[in-house]
């Protein structure tokens, strides 16, 4: 059974402060929650460890970016194994923040994803075309190319611990949003790809994030292939991730 994500990618955001007062009001906004949503925070990595610690069972955690080694003279950088053993439960990987601004390169992604597979992160790849790609009529094949890639290394038995968000660059932090029907027909591309390369397609969950709020998140997660969003600016606000947490319908 396909996992159903809400992910709040806080990117550079936030505060001690923040992390007091929203990781327990959502943690008593899921508790009263029966929708079988897994809801997902991913602080910057400095607030990891208090976010576990407030946490509890109901709520999963994630770092923005791992390194592509192990450990080592690598300043600045944090292993997959750091994140794990500090509590994290996923990472995101390929983010199109750190393809464009850290000029990450498709054979990093490569090589995260097995680094987070590897220590027992879940990896959340994160794919999506830029305007003028999908203004040429190349959305697909670029999204199609980098699903391919993102996942050449992942061996027979990680595919559960691989999710695939789908985030055109267009779309974040810029209020624009697909329409649920563009999403749904991406989606359902990259579960093709999926299913071309052998792994468990069905199984594995796809995200839709860009300018996921409130007020879409409904007709977003009522697509037959979006199980669920990854979420930046919303995800800020207690009272906006638990809304898009109560967006996703009660399906299998
Ligand atoms: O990049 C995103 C999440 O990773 C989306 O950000 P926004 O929801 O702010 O558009």
């Amino acid at each position: 059974m396909r996992r159903k994500i809400v992910a709040g990618n806080w990117k550079m955001n936030g505060s001690k402060d923040l992390v007091n007062s929203l990781v327990g009001q959502v943690r008593s906004g899921l508790a009263s929650l029966d929708n079988g949503v897994e809801a997902v925070i991913i602080p910057p990595a400095l607030f990891v460890g208090d976010v576990v610690r407030q946490a509890g069972d109901q709520i999963a955690v994630g770092v923005q970016n791992i390194a592509c080694w192990d450990s080592g003279a690598y300043t600045g950088e944090i292993s997959a194994g750091m994140a794990k053993d500090s509590g994290c439960d996923y990472s995101l990987v390929g983010h199109s923040e750190r393809r464009q601004l850290f000029g990450e390169t498709d054979d990093e992604v490569t090589v995260k994803v097995v680094k987070a597979l590897a220590s027992g992160l879940d990896a959340i790849i994160c794919v999506g075309e830029t305007l003028d790609q999908r203004e040429a009529g190349k959305a697909e094949d670029v999204v199609s190319a980098q699903v391919r890639k993102a996942v050449a290394d992942v061996g027979g038995g990680q595919w559960q611990q691989v999710v695939v968000a789908y985030e055109p660059v267009w779309a974040i932090g810029t209020g624009k949003t697909a329409t649920a029907e563009d999403a749904q027909a991406m989606h359902g591309t990259i579960r093709g790809v999926l299913k071309s390369l052998g792994a468990p397609a069905e199984e594995i969950s796809l995200l839709y994030g860009g300018s996921v709020k409130p007020d879409n998140a409904v007709a977003l997660f009522a697509q037959p292939d979006i199980d669920g969003g990854l979420i930046g600016g919303a995800s800020l606000s207690a009272e906006d991730f638990m809304s898009i947490c109560r967006a996703m319908p009660g399906k299998s």
